[in-house]
């Protein structure tokens, strides 16, 4: 089986529809119009013709012998500016204690607060139901895989990334934590208003309460869910953690999903990255796994088995020919690679 991962093009949209109608995710939606931009954004993106403000990176997974669309992950360049700044909740805690009583609580209390210079956002990561659970680990490429593009383009992004996490749902998609919370607020159910936000902000900043709120005062399903992720989520949630993201202490103000977070700089494949030139090497081992991508116009990424050496020239890379025909490299092309496996908190 071979994957390649690249940015997106438009006689995509047909299947992205199809792959994305499994999840109906807030940021890439199963609507044909509204993939059918985001592809037109993506390309404009890709190029370079569009601001930070407006740029969104759309990248997929094909599996080339079936020719399938078989995932995605997307990344917005900015969200959250003068215009339509990024709301959410900060978790902050609060002490009390009473020397009469010689009794104290450490309470947790919502804070309403926006972004008007926001970070760059990651999200969108889809991957068919019957490509998960693969030996080729096709959602960790593909999430992984974008923080290559990021780091050979850093001035295109935030140094503040974001990923908003999904937390559990009720089985018809309600949110608990919307209905101790924001339906009080909006009289909306949730899914109008999720729905709502994604072309309407301002009715968030207008009728979101702006004082302290105290989580005591909220219904215990409410508590429960806030910071939490939905078990579909939980594989997403442990990549991100050992890579070097963390929770901000700051969830969605609808549904109390969890915010987390890094510096780009210090996102592991990142981090660990490094740009190298394709060579051949007479006793190559290729013992090596690492996503490979191409440094040219159109972004190409792949999971590799690779030799990699470092000498006074610099970082030389022989790829195994498979990956290396994936991918059209020839002899002297830069490329970028970074480690596929970490292990957590290293
Ligand atoms: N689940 C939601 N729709 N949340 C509301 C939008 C929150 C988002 N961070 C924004 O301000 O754009």
């Amino acid at each position: 089986m071979s994957f390649i991962i690249r940015s997106v093009r438009h006689d995509d949209l047909n299947q992205l529809v199809d792959l994305a109608k499994q999840f109906n995710l807030l940021n890439l939606p199963g609507d044909r119009k509204v993939l059918s931009e985001k592809i037109d954004r993506s390309e404009q993106s890709f190029a370079g013709k569009l601001e930070k403000d407006k740029a969104e990176y759309l990248f997929v997974v094909e599996d080339l012998e079936e020719k399938l669309i078989v995932g995605s992950s997307l990344v917005i360049a900015k969200h959250g500016n003068d215009d339509v700044p990024h709301s959410a909740f900060k978790v902050l805690k609060r002490d009390h204690f009473s020397s009469d009583l010689g009794i104290g609580f450490i309470h947790q209390v919502l804070r309403f607060q926006l972004d008007f210079d926001g970070p760059t956002e990651i999200g969108g990561l889809l991957v068919d139901k019957s490509y998960r659970r693969r030996p080729e680990k096709l959602g960790k490429q593909i999430s992984l895989s974008r923080f290559l593009y990021m780091a050979l383009h850093p001035d295109r992004f935030e140094e503040r990334v974001l990923c908003e996490l999904t937390p559990p749902l009720t089985e018809e998609g309600r949110s608990e934590f919307w209905e101790a919370l924001g339906r009080r607020f909006t009289g909306l159910p949730y899914q109008e208003a999720d729905l709502l936000s994604q072309s309407h902000k301002e009715f968030i900043e207008s009728l979101f309460p702006q004082e302290d709120i105290y989580l005591a005062l909220l219904d215990s399903k409410a508590r429960l869910v806030l910071g939490r992720v939905g078990e579909a989520t939980k594989p997403a949630q442990h990549l991100l953690e050992s890579i070097g993201f963390h929770y901000l202490d700051e969830v969605d103000p609808f549904d109390g999903g969890p915010h987390y977070g890094a510096r780009l700089h210090e996102i592991l494949p990142v981090k660990y990255g490094k740009r190298a030139k394709v060579t051949e090497f007479p006793d190559a081992s290729y013992k090596d796994q690492m996503l490979v991508a191409t440094t040219g116009e159109e972004f190409m990424a792949s999971l590799c088995s690779v030799d990699l050496r470092t000498s006074a020239e610099g970082n030389q890379v022989a790829v195994a020919p498979k990956a290396r025909t994936i991918l059209g490299l020839e002899v002297g092309d830069e490329v970028y690679l970074a480690p596929f496996h970490y292990n957590r908190g290293k």
